[in-house]
């Protein structure tokens, strides 16, 4: 898993290369992408998911959206509509917008010929420094996590989340590399199931011991001081909060009163320190991710579903943030973080 690209690009058709990972684990498909509207739906069913992979996927749309116009006439037009459509298939994770907009700049002023090539050669940049980001971040992390242990942690912050290797899981790997013994306990992440579906699917394939467990669990395991360790990713990160997948805020808060050390592994791509929590939308999905499961309905039709996707963990819940500029303890500033 480790040597495996999650989003890619395919010079010989100027196309976007993916994996499923609505698929997995039990089908490994890579898709191939020529059009910007089927890259935003594949963001929107998360087919690609996770922010770094998100910012990753942003980034490959423009290039995208700038091969495939061959108007030069419609060119700028075209490029502001698709980077306005890539925008909005998930307001949460910051790096989408960033890897759009990081593209977007470097075609500024150019003729649409320049323009294409300074967007394909911006979008692979990102894509290569996202992979080194994730294993400078593992080797940063690493040596926080215990020589013997096991470590919870909470959806996907793996390869699949990222350009490849992986944030939280790039810890891990790195951990591993290390020589340390550390088994994970991956929740199984209600209600689309990336604990289960994607991080033990990718730590298992790594021969990484892993154990899957219902959300719900994690508090008992903890109280039975099984947990030494937790360690998430993010999606964005404000000066006073850690945005992440839902359930992220449970684990913080049981993990403090538990003693626990609480780790978040994010790249720099992941914050946006100009901001406040009360400043971020959190994505609310559809009910039925909720109301049904395998094809049988588990909510009444008349009974209401809330389905927020992310929560806010207050950084006074988190023990350290661990980066590919080394780990950051409190009191966090975020200053140098651009
Ligand atoms: C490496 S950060 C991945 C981050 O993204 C996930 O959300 P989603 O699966 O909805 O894209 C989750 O919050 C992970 O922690």
């Amino acid at each position: 898993m480790t040597e495996d690209k999650t989003i890619w690009w395919n010079d010989e058709n100027s196309s976007v290369m993916l994996i499923d990972q609505t698929l997995l684990p039990t089908e490994y498909k890579v898709i191939e992408i020529t059009e910007v509207s089927r890259l935003a739906d594949a963001i929107r069913r998360l087919e690609v998911r996770g922010a770094p992979a998100l910012g990753v996927a942003g980034a490959f749309g423009v290039a995208l959206s700038a091969a495939r116009c061959v108007s030069d006439v419609e060119f700028d037009e075209t490029i502001a509509s698709d980077a306005a459509l890539l925008k909005s298939t998930r307001p949460t994770a910051v790096n989408l917008a960033w890897g759009v907009d990081k593209v977007l700049r470097s075609m500024e002023n150019l003729p649409p010929e320049m323009a294409r090539v300074m967007a394909l050669f911006a979008a692979k940049t990102i894509a290569e420094n996202d992979t080194k980001a994730c294993m400078l971040l593992g080797h940063n992390g690493a040596s926080l996590l215990p020589q013997i242990g096991t470590v919870l942690t909470h959806c996907n912050a793996g390869a699949l989340a990222c350009s490849s290797w992986g944030t939280a899981l790039g810890v891990i790997r790195s951990a591993k590399k290390m020589g340390k013994k550390i088994s994970v306990v991956s929740c199984e992440t209600r209600p689309l199931l990336q604990g289960s579906r994607l991080t033990a699917w990718e730590l298992a394939r790594d021969e990484i011991p892993v154990t899957t467990i219902v959300d719900s669990e994690a508090a008992f395991l903890m109280r039975q001081g099984k947990i030494d360790a937790v360690i998430v990713g993010a999606d964005r990160i404000t000066k006073d909060a850690v945005f992440n997948k839902i359930g992220t805020y449970m684990h913080a808060v049981c993990a403090k009163y538990h003693d626990i050390p609480f780790y978040v592994a994010a790249p720099v791509s992941t914050f946006d320190a100009a901001a406040s929590e009360s400043d971020i939308t959190i994505e609310q999905r559809d009910r039925t991710e909720v109301s049904g499961l395998f094809g049988r309905t588990t909510v009444p039709e008349n009974v209401p579903v809330i389905n927020y996707a992310f929560d806010a963990t207050p950084l006074d819940l988190v023990t350290a943030i661990i980066t590919e500029k080394g780990v950051l303890y409190p009191p966090y500033d975020f200053q140098d973080m651009k």
